[in-house]
């Protein structure tokens, strides 16, 4: 009941003229599948919101923190307007936080750092001011935090140096300014640091010249360092001239005394977090000051083990009252939603069967789509059943986010791939979903893999697609091998699966009178398939059309954990051709030099390290020179950062036949 009413209250709040959350009433269940967005976990607890583009213009309600079992909670490109309500900050189970391109105003609320399971905190794009909390060190499972395009000033806290799993952080387009803190740089997980459209000041710390393309600094005109293209050097002026206007703690004290003559550079102090500053300005003042910096670095000390005690009794304290209240220990995140959903009844599932839609029922009332070349299509679950043992584990080829795939042999003899959906996990609206259908079966490629048919069973509350199986297994399985193992490719068969795959790929995102542009968006080495012959094959080709948009969504996340992610679909939200092209650039890389790096490091590697070192060391120099230069500059040229910098799929395949010409 108390979660009713909050979802209630979050309704009134967020969508007052009732026209978007009509489902959400007053006297119905919101874990019985009829709440547009809510999904719960197997304790019948909200678990998940996701309203993302739906249009919302109200403002959020401070009655969210009631939902203390919400793991996700995306609202992200809304109309959103009003504060973050600092009760967010009960929402101690949350993982993600997506409250990106809307129109909330105030500060971030500190109380964002009680979330400690939260990895993802977008608050893009608002109109948000103040400060940078500096409890947000707090965080510590936070992969990723963007704070883009918002009103933000004063400093980058030094704290968050602490955050040590943070891979991406995004502070451009704000007000902010000081030094960016050594701290920052030291966090090894760090890839991608964006502070572009600021007024930082300052050295920049060196050892970020690591994170290559991924450290993005223009427009900070305060900002100086050496090697950094577009940076100048450093000055005496900048180094006696770092923004100390901005508030950090002593710098008013350090502020009187920055005329003070200093016997070495003081880049690096300068660079440091606060307390490193601390040490650089000492050295060169009189004695009463060294006693004022002694005196003050104790006080910090004991007020630090203080702070430190009472923290701790405190968690205790929660600990201890946290094991009386209700479990809530079914984490529930993106990843998992599909696992917990099939546990349940999930709302796509009541959705899809309260409206008596049956894949397998003759006769799909779907207007204008071609039943016909559907219904060739059909298998029946009986052959599926046959074909995979029942499903036996021996079968079983892999278990991704959303689905499960089993080898299995047809009546026929063939043998085939099986990749089983949970209907949970597939679009709710049966017009969408038989339309997603149509597609599938319409995409003919020989560098795609075949879909023979599909069989969905309302028994199992599953759908099954069955291709044709791929023998030489996928790609990943040729990356990271040792020397001497049968798994080395010849540099011939690198370059003919290079081909394949652009050829697949542009035939996907051509329209033509038979089929529409359509954008992979799971495009990894594990989505290539190799047929005997090796050519490769592109898996779940389409495959996006028929699923909803979580699942789509959890999908993303592992595109972007692996590296094959388009850096801006963080800020934009929108997958494009171009991001695809971004994708096949990463697996470029990859085949050439044999191993799947971390995109960022492979990158500079293409780019700073001799060709010979980059291609793999396994084929023991027995490639071609100029034909390796080239693909490393096409693989280059696709992982752009700027998608409008990396070239089309066309043109990409009239690139490679040149090359096949010339060599
Ligand atoms: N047609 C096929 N021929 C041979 N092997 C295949 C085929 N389809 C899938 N596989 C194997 O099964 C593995 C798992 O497939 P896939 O990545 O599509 O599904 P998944 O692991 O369930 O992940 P996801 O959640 O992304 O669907 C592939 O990496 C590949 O090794």
């Amino acid at each position: 009941d108390t979660e009713l009413r909050a979802l209630m209250d979050i309704k009134a709040s967020l969508d007052p003229d009732n026209k978007i959350l009509k489902t959400w009433q007053n006297d119905g269940d919101p874990c019985s599948g009829s709440f547009v967005g809510v999904a719960c976990n197997e304790h019948r607890k909200v678990a998940n919101i996701s309203l993302q583009g739906r249009g919302l213009t109200g403002k959020m309600s401070p009655a969210i923190g009631d939902l203390k079992c919400l793991s996700g909670l995306y609202l992200h490109f809304n109309s959103i307007s009003g504060e973050i309500p600092r009760e967010v900050g009960k929402l101690t189970e949350l993982t993600d936080l997506y409250l990106n391109v809307n129109n909330f105003t105030g500060i971030v609320p500190p109380q964002i750092s009680h979330m400690t399971n939260l990895q993802v905190l977008d608050l893009c794009c608002n109109r948000l001011t103040g400060n940078i909390p500096t409890q947000l060190d707090s965080l510590s499972k936070l992969g990723s935090l963007s704070l883009q395009h918002n009103q933000l000033n004063g400093s980058i806290p030094p704290s968050l140096g602490s955050l040590d799993m943070l891979k991406r952080l995004d502070l451009s387009y704000n007000y902010l300014s000081g030094p960016i803190p050594v701290t920052i740089a030291n966090i090894q997980t760090l890839q991608i640091l964006d502070v572009r459209n600021n007024s930082f000041s300052g050295a920049i710390p060196t050892s970020l010249k690591r994170l290559d393309k991924g450290l993005l600094y223009g427009n900070n005109t305060k900002l100086c360092g050496s090697g950094f293209l577009a940076l100048r050097a450093c000055t005496t002026f900048d180094n006696t001239n770092v923004d100390f206007d901005t508030p950090r703690p002593f710098g008013s004290f350090f502020k009187n005394h920055t005329e003070t003559n200093h016997d070495e550079p003081r880049n690096a102090s300068l660079q440091t977090n606060n307390s490193s500053s601390t040490t650089a300005y000492s050295k060169s003042t009189k004695f009463p000051q060294i006693v004022v910096v002694v005196g003050v670095i104790t006080a910090s000390v004991i007020l630090a083990a203080v702070a430190f005690l009472t923290f701790f009794r405190y968690r205790r304290h929660k600990q201890k009252i946290g094991t009386m209240i209700e479990p809530c220990e079914s984490r529930f995140s993106t990843d998992h939603a599909v696992d917990l959903h099939s546990k349940n009844a999930s709302p796509l599932v009541s959705l899809a069967y309260s409206t008596g839609w049956d894949p397998l029922a003759d006769g799909l009332n779907s207007g204008d789509l071609s039943q016909e070349a559907l219904q060739n299509f059909r298998y029946n679950l009986e052959e599926v059943e046959s074909a995979t043992q029942y499903f036996s584990e021996a079968n079983l080829l892999g278990r991704g986010n959303f689905s499960t795939v089993y080898k299995g042999v047809l009546r026929d003899g063939s043998v085939v791939a099986i990749k089983s959906i949970s209907v949970n996990s597939c679009q709710s609206e049966e017009a969408e979903f038989v339309k997603g259908l149509n597609l599938l079966v319409s995409l003919r490629h020989e560098n795609l893999v075949s879909l023979r048919g599909y069989c969905c069973s309302r028994g199992r509350g599953e759908c099954f697609f069955i291709y044709d199986f791929a023998p030489k297994g996928n790609l990943l399985k040729y990356l990271d091998v040792s020397e001497g193992s049968d798994h080395v490719l010849e540099w011939s068969v690198r370059v003919s699966i290079i081909k394949g795959i652009a050829k697949g790929l542009w035939y996907l995102h051509e329209k033509t009178e038979s089929k529409p542009s359509v954008v992979h968006q799971n495009i990894s080495a594990e989505k290539i398939v190799l047929d005997n012959q090796y050519n490769p094959l592109i898996l779940d080709s389409g495959l996006r059309k028929i699923l909803a948009d979580d699942t789509i969504f959890s999908a993303l996340k592992m595109s972007a954990a692996m590296g094959y992610l388009a850096p801006e679909y963080i800020t934009t939200g929108r997958f494009t051709e171009k991001s695809d092209v971004y994708a096949f650039g990463v697996i470029v890389l990859h085949v050439i030099s044999g191993n799947q790096q971390r995109t960022s490091v492979m990158r500079s590697a293409a780019e700073f390290s001799k060709l010979e070192d980059f291609v793999d060391q396994n084929l023991n120099g027995k490639f071609s020179m100029t034909e390796a230069a080239k693909l490393v500059r096409l693989g280059l040229s696709c992982t752009h950062e700027l998608p409008d910098e990396r070239p089309n799929m066309e043109s990409v395949v009239q690139e490679l036949n040149k090359r096949n010409s010339g060599s």
